[in-house]
């Protein structure tokens, strides 16, 4: 086999933001854009497209694209000063075209270097300077490869110090038949109730009301289980300890004006995330942080599907 690169394509997607496609040679691909290093769509070799995206997302800057992966950085949700979910999502990123040497799994031939540096204004809100460097991948069986490195380039000597998550929508068939798997008996820290923290009891994670939780020290495997798909999501992460688990459910979808009435029936976001605690960089110092999501048709066994296979797996 060729270790050959395999040429990105640069598009114009929803009102002219620029895009770039990845394709792999089975068929899947991957939808990465600019405006907020931002994944819209990963679809696997059939053409499934297995994130959501809201049909009211309104690609449209400063606000961000309601669904996808965006990121996070340097601040998940409300946990500090700086805007919900911090500035990286809407910013522009672009293309790194001589990005540092990459020690990573090195089967992907599809992929693209995003950077996001700060800009002299945005210095006036987070007073640091930094080199964000994102690769998205997709390897050869259709896995959707995340990583990224920090790096604090403050010439002052000041450290700083951020949180950060991978705010992934899942597209699900049918949010009441979905399993989580590899969060039971966690502790977790409970958005809606003031981040109170409590201890994830029983079995797996299911569905039944808007949820919102950080679960802390997770397991580096996390599985997603859409009984109706038969098919398994798992994220795969490294660097990122903690694991939000989010559905708006239908009161909280109505109030978001780049989100359907309905749509929460057809959406789950996971977010690898490092939140708990916080990242601190000194000047010279990089953070990386990794995640890796792959579709599995799910075993089915009377009435039951089988998560053991999955979480047993490399
Ligand atoms: O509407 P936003 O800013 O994209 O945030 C969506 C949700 O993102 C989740 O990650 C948070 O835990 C929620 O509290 C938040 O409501």
């Amino acid at each position: 086999m060729s270790s050959e690169r395999v040429p990105v394509e640069l598009s114009k997607g929803v009102n002219g933001l620029e895009k770039i496609i990845l394709r792999e040679t089975r068929g899947s691909s991957a939808e990465v854009y600019l405006y907020g290093g931002h994944v819209t769509s990963w679809k696997n070799e059939h053409g499934e497209e297995l994130l959501f995206v809201s049909s009211k997302a309104l690609f449209k800057p400063p606000k961000a694209i309601r669904g996808g992966i965006p990121i996070c950085f340097p601040q998940f949700s409300n946990h500090g000063p700086l805007e919900q979910h911090g500035f990286a999502r809407n910013k522009l990123w672009s293309i790194d075209t001589d990005p540092p040497a990459f020690p990573t799994n090195s089967s992907s031939k599809a992929y693209i270097d995003l950077i996001l540096k700060p800009s002299e204004e945005d210095m006036k809100i987070w007073p640091h300077s930094y080199e964000f460097r994102l690769r998205v991948a997709l390897g050869p069986g259709g896995d959707l490869m995340l990583t990224s490195r920090i790096r604090n380039t403050n010439t002052d000597g000041k450290p700083f110090t951020f949180t950060f998550a991978y705010h992934t929508y899942f597209s699900v068939s049918d949010i009441s038949e979905v399993r989580v798997e590899g969060l039971e008996t966690l502790d977790y820290l409970d958005n809606l109730l003031n981040k109170q923290r409590f201890t994830e009891q029983g079995d797996a994670i299911t569905f039944e009301a808007e949820v919102d939780k950080i679960y802390l020290s997770t397991p580096t495997k996390i599985a997603i289980l859409d009984h109706e798909k038969k098919r398994t999501l798992v994220l795969r992460k490294d660097g990122l300890p903690d694991a939000v688990v989010w559905n708006p459910w239908d009161k909280k979808a109505k109030a978001m004006a780049d989100f359907g009435d309905d749509e929460y029936k057809h959406m789950l976001c996971v977010e690898a995330a490092a939140i708990e605690k916080p990242i601190t960089l000194k000047p010279g110092e990089e953070w990386r942080g990794r995640q890796e999501l792959s579709a599995v048709p799910s075993s089915y066994c009377s009435g039951q599907l089988d998560p053991r296979r999955v979480l047993q797996g490399s």
